[in-house]
């Protein structure tokens, strides 16, 4: 099972927001998507999902985008709110529920609530929750439809520093218990560093490079990717940090 993205374009009207891009994402492994406000990473996503029209070749577990059975989570996650976290978690089951919601249904939901720590908001309106007790709900509906292919949108933009970690480990462990093809939007690069096995950068709807962590968050990289000057500190485990330093765009003032 893999995606693969050949020479993909994605307009908007007569505007390209994704250009020329080849990507591949085996199963079992997280494919980190970063790049500037508007590079085109959420249009990428929308590509893989079938939710915007794209030309060049899209294969998605051998088929065309859209027919493959894909767990897709939103950057704006909106919902009726007159619904609990259970409820909106079983509509990630929708492709399998039939008239009357099964055992198994339930069983699935309980235990991706229970892996992320959501048991205790099961009964719970959504607009009773905060921001990213939503996201987290939202994440457990993308989990429990039981994809081939995972497509999260800035998933952890509202949470903690605590649920970051959680959530990134438990996308991860299923990653690799379900062999999974992951593809996952995040602004942290360190985030995308410590948790994706491969990094693709995005700059003005083009692939900048694309390959493993190391490679591709490197200082010059930042610099033509985000117009940021960064330094890369090494910490006493041997992991990297990368820090930004300063904005190399003329209009911020000192
Ligand atoms: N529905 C749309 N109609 C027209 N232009 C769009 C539409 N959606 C996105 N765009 C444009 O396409 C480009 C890429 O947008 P996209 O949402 O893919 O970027 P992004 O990298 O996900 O950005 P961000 O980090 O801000 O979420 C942007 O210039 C954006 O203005």
């Amino acid at each position: 099972m893999s995606v693969e993205l050949q020479g993909v374009t994605v307009r908007y009207g007569p505007r390209a927001a994704l250009q020329d891009v080849h990507l591949c994402v085996q199963a079992g492994r997280v494919l980190g998507i970063v790049g500037a406000n508007g590079s085109g990473k959420s249009s990428l996503v929308k590509a893989v999902a079938g939710l915007v029209p794209s030309e060049g070749r899209i294969r998605v577990c051998g088929h065309a985008a859209g027919r493959c059975k894909i767990g897709y989570m939103p950057q704006d996650l909106q919902a009726p709110m007159a619904l609990t976290v259970l409820e909106v978690v079983l509509l990630g089951r929708l492709g399998q529920l039939r008239l009357r919601v099964q055992p198994d249904d339930l069983d699935a939901v309980r235990q991706v609530l229970q892996r992320l720590g959501l048991e205790v908001l099961a009964g719970r309106y959504l607009n009773e929750l905060s921001g990213g007790q939503r996201q987290m709900a939202f994440l457990a509906q993308a989990l429990v439809s039981e994809p081939a292919v995972l497509l999260l949108d800035e998933p952890i933009s509202a949470l903690d520093i605590c649920h970051q970690l959680e959530v990134l480990e438990v996308v991860r462990a299923m990653t690799i218990e379900r062999q999974l093809c992951t593809l996952i939007v995040l602004h942290d690069l360190n985030a995308t560093a410590r948790f994706a096995d491969d990094v693709a950068l995005l700059r003005d709807g083009r692939l900048l490079a694309w390959g493993a962590p190391e490679q591709v968050l490197t200082v010059d990289n930042v610099a033509a990717g985000f117009d940021t000057r960064a330094e890369v500190l090494a910490c006493d485990d041997g992991t990297r940090v990368l820090v930004s330093r300063q904005s190399l765009r003329g209009w911020v003032k000192r």
